[in-house]
């Protein structure tokens, strides 16, 4: 028998869901584009149409050379975020992102973020908050760009013992070192045509010092290992120590040099966490990362090698992971339910140990 629509559930379904998107740089410009240019495909795929009812920014007469409404952007984010349904967070940065994400949840909004250096810093903070304003926090975008990865060791994986995840996983860094050794471009160079292309954060020092792929590392050794892991406790090495002639003399050994995160879990339980550059063999699939992609492998027990890669940086490939989730949020709130977005209680001791790199450590 077919169902007949009450005139509520129909009106329901014409009910926008109401976005704030805090930030409109090179992510959030490209998220505001495609929500904006997508619409009716994302409202067919959610069940009622998301409405974009405000864009939180720091500057209102910046040209951001975007096609939108004017009247949507306010300085006024604090207030944005009390009449929204769904928070895009897209500030960077600890605060004011941190605070407006908690009154977000407190106001019973969801938050979608791709701020890895917040989660790296105080990831359990907003889990529970996540948990106790009964809302999901979803962060896909937060490692690896584009890349399906998060949902896959938090999902996919979680029947499975992950033993190592090891990987590429700053667009900047790799762009530069790939520069370095394709062109024999200097450093400084690298590094300028990488924040013209929107790869490096506001202030690159986050990405050449090995910051941000620290964060993104102890943001993935969390999910994988089932345990919470912060920045300050991953062994960090950036490549401002890597000179034209390093780079020449690996090339002379047949060798790349790459940027490499490594998450590992030891025999005993113990997890240790890495971020150096290393030299690679040319012939390891990881040497041909090239540009700002980003390359992870993941080992586990029953699955054994997987392998994922795709662009790690950048505002379309950004924005498709942050829309990702932003469908995921949305449909739990047709729903009426929440998604398993924060990791697992930890199971695994949070004990972490961090082996400093041998020169020729390979991959
Ligand atoms: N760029 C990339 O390739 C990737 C970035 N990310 C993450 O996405 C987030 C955003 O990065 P990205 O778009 O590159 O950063 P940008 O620096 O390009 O943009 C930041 C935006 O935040 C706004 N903003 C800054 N401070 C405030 C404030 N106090 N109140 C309100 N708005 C503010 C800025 O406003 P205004 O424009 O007025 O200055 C700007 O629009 C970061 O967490 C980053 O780590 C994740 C993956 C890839
Ligand atoms: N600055 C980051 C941006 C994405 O996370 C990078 O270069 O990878």
């Amino acid at each position: 028998m077919i169902k007949e629509q009450s005139p509520t559930m129909e009106s329901d379904k014409q009910t926008p869901i109401r976005i704030a998107l805090l930030g409109c740089g090179v992510v959030g410009g490209a998220v505001a584009t495609l929500l904006t240019a997508n619409a009716a495909d994302l409202a067919a795929r959610v069940g009622r149409p998301l409405q974009l009812v405000g864009i939180g920014v720091r500057r209102l007469d910046r040209d951001r050379g975007l096609d939108l409404d004017p009247a949507l952007f306010t300085l006024d984010s604090e207030e944005l975020v009390t009449r929204a349904d769904i928070v895009v967070e897209v500030i960077g940065g600890i605060e004011p992102a941190r605070s407006l994400i908690l009154r977000a949840f407190e106001h019973g909004a969801s938050v979608v973020t791709a701020n890895k250096a917040l989660l790296a810093e105080d990831g359990p903070t907003l889990y529970a908050a996540a948990d106790a304003a009964g809302v999901d926090l979803y962060y896909e975008a937060a490692v690896a760009g584009a890349i399906p990865l998060l949902r896959p060791l938090r999902e996919s994986l979680a029947g499975d013992d992950v033993t190592k995840v090891l990987g590429i996983v700053n667009g900047t860094t790799n762009y530069v070192l790939d520069k370095m050794d394709s062109t024999g471009a200097g450093f400084t160079e690298a590094v300028e045509a990488a924040q013209a292309l929107g790869y490096a954060e506001a202030d690159p020092t986050a990405d050449v010092e090995g910051f941000d792929a620290a964060a993104k590392a102890a943001i993935l050794a969390s999910l994988a290992f089932h345990t919470r892991v912060s920045a300050q406790q991953v062994y960090r090495e950036g490549i401002t120590e890597v000179s034209a002639a390093d780079v020449q003399a690996a090339k002379d050994m047949g060798c790349v040099v790459k940027l490499l995160a490594i998450c590992e879990r030891s025999e005993d339980g113990g997890v240790g966490v890495r971020v150096h550059p290393a030299m690679i063999p040319r012939t390891h699939p990881l040497a041909g990362v090239r540009e700002a992609f980003n390359a992870v492998f993941v080992e586990a027990d029953a699955a054994g090698e997987l392998m994922f890669y795709g662009r790690g940086a950048g505002g379309n490939p950004t924005a498709s992971a942050v829309l990702g989730d932003l469908v995921a949020v949305a449909r739990h709130r047709v729903g009426g339910g929440r998604g398993p977005g924060s990791p697992p209680t930890p199971t695994c001791p949070s004990s972490t140990w961090a082996t400093r790199a041998r020169a020729t450590s390979s991959a």
